[in-house]
């Protein structure tokens, strides 16, 4: 049974869920969910298989962290509504889908521009006034569900595995803090106020210096896989030759799955077989 997210405040239930599998092997899954004191949404999700050409290939890892290894977008949802709110506007899910993943300053200035309160609030001023909720929040973070069982198990089979985050290093010390002892199995962490990381995402520039860094580089992009949460993400790692699964909140438009290799609901489902990995021994998978 799948878990999403596990702050208390926006736990979701799953109501009902139906698979649906066509010729080509691909799954449409098509769940509901009730978050706590709103109206149901459903949600429709492609699990894409990997194409042929990527299985039993993948030799080196690289995860992403907001919104895959650790809960913290709900985090930037709740502060930014409360921004926008004081300027009588909603912060929705087709804005967050165009900032999340960025490094802090390109998604400050999407936000003011496309919120429409760039004569208001400049993108510098909107993130000191985040920085002091933010600042609370991310001691909190909890991981996602099946971010340790994956990172422990490529770690104990020797796979290769480092972190690309927009995150700059502030506020990477201040979500992982409770997470230290998984976040140092990483063979190496690169920031988004690293020198080598010029632009943020969809840039393929941090995906590009992340594979730079492994013991045995340099290492075959095509051979790397890649996960993710974010639109931007994952353009990333397509645009920096890789593979990527993508891992998205349910309330992200399924317009955002296309570019993505596969889709999935939750790091919980994935198969490291399909993929050329070692299988997880808890599992069959
Ligand atoms: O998703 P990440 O880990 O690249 O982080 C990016 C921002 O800090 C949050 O969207
Ligand atoms: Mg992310």
């Amino acid at each position: 049974m799948l878990q999403f997210l596990q702050s208390p405040s926006s736990t979701p239930t799953r109501l009902f869920q139906h698979f649906i599998r066509f010729p080509n092997s691909n799954i449409f899954r098509s769940s509901q969910f009730q978050f706590p004191n709103r109206t149901p949404i459903t949600v429709s999700m492609a699990t894409l298989s990997p194409d042929t050409s990527s299985e039993g290939s993948i030799t080196h890892v690289i995860f992403d962290m907001d919104g895959l290894l650790l809960d913290t977008e709900g985090f930037y949802t709740e502060v930014q509504e409360k921004i926008l709110a004081r300027y009588d506007k909603t912060f929705d899910w087709s804005l967050k889908a165009k900032m999340m993943g960025r490094k802090a300053i390109e998604a400050a200035r999407v936000f003011v521009e496309e919120s429409g309160i760039s004569d208001s609030l400049s993108p510098e001023d909107f993130l000191v006034e985040r920085e002091d909720m933010l600042r609370s929040l991310f001691p909190q973070s909890e991981l996602m569900p099946g971010a340790s069982r994956l990172i422990r198990h490529l770690h104990a089979k020797g796979v290769p595995f480092g972190l690309a985050t927009g995150s700059h290093r502030r506020h990477f010390e201040l979500k992982t803090q409770r997470h230290g002892e998984l976040f140092k199995l990483m063979h190496h962490i690169v920031l988004g106020d690293d020198p080598e990381v010029k632009q943020g995402k969809p840039s393929p520039d941090i995906f590009l210096a992340a594979a730079k860094r492994f013991a045995d580089a340099p290492v075959d992009a095509e051979r790397t896989l890649v996960f993710e949460d974010a639109p931007s993400g994952v353009l990333a790692a397509k645009n920096a030759g890789m593979k990527v699964i993508m891992v998205p909140d349910p309330r992200l438009d399924s317009s955002h799955h296309g570019n993505a290799n596969q889709v999935l609901s939750s790091l919980l489902d994935f198969n490291p077989k399909e993929w050329g990995l070692p299988p997880f021994e808890d599992s069959e998978s």
